[in-house]
């Protein structure tokens, strides 16, 4: 079954009367439960994609296409149902977790803000909330990072602070945009690994951005390949890793094997 439908979504930039294409007429869709995997170079339109289907780009936009979510076109719905679409049925986790978080607040404060407005819950409850969240985090020392600024905690315990709360909102879809890009390479591993946890375990599905196959094919069910705003290659997992004849999947796929046997050779 799918959560969400995208038909012919196209996003253009229109300055000084001019107007440039981003996205040019895409179409997919998100099944329940399932994690959706969308990969492509820097500029190849990835997060335009994603900002568009949530209603966030501003008004040099224009977006034009269906974006279906529960029979209604988010596109066409106005901002106080997009807001409550987004804070609660459609997550998104950005690149770098402490633009998410006000530097004047601490993680509880943050916690509890969050909690109180999106789950109508005490402030009492939402530090409970909190509380449980980082532990699903496997955050034992939860009651330390709680009294933290986000300058005080490092860019992968944010992250999965970040993850954290979007799992206590329990949204139908967590979009993901490459949230391991601000994590330093020890801790890429673990937020991957809760990431991965979420998925098998959760009953959410995902939009999950990269862009490394490597890390694409590790989490998704299908997989979208976009290249300078257009849908390149889009199929299952096993369709796209192994038996897409299309040029620029191959190149992806070759970079990356090239890219791990470089890797290997450094060690022998
Ligand atoms: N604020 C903006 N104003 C105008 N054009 C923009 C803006 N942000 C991005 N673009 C353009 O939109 C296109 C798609 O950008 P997008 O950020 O979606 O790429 P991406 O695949 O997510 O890349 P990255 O992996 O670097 O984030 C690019 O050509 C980019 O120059």
């Amino acid at each position: 079954m799918d959560v969400l439908n995208v038909n012919n979504l196209t996003v253009e930039y229109i300055e000084n009367k001019k107007k440039q294409d981003i996205i040019s007429n895409i179409s997919f869709s998100v099944k329940k439960n399932q994690c959706l995997g969308i990969v492509g170079e820097s500029g190849s339109g990835k997060s335009m994609t994603c900002k568009a289907i949530l209603g966030m780009l501003n008004s040099n936009f224009s977006v034009k296409g269906e974006v279906m979510y529960n029979h209604n076109n988010v596109l066409k719905a106005d901002k106080n149902a997009i807001r409550k679409i987004r804070g609660k049925e459609i997550v998104m986790i950005l690149q770098n977790p402490m633009t998410a978080f006000d530097p004047l607040l601490t993680i509880q404060s943050h916690m509890i803000e969050t909690f109180v407005e999106n789950l109508q819950v005490t402030k009492k409850d939402g530090l409970k909330i909190a509380r449980e969240s980082l532990a699903k985090m496997h955050i034992n020392d939860y009651n330390e990072v709680l009294k933290k600024y986000p300058h005080q905690l490092s860019g992968g315990m944010l992250q999965r602070v970040m993850i954290g709360i979007a799992l206590m909102l329990e949204p139908s879809i967590i979009i993901a945009d490459e949230p391991t890009t601000a994590v330093d390479a020890i801790n890429v591993m673990n937020v991957m690994d809760e990431f991965i946890r979420i998925k098998d375990h959760f009953d959410t599905s995902m939009i999950f951005i990269s862009h490394d196959l490597g890390t694409i094919a590790k989490i998704s069910d299908d997989i979208l390949v976009m290249k300078d705003g257009v849908i390149a290659d889009y199929g299952t997992k096993q369709y796209i890793l192994k038996e897409s004849t299309n040029e620029h999947t191959r190149y992806l796929v070759d970079t990356r094997k090239a890219l791990i046997n470089q890797f290997n050779n450094v060690f022998v």
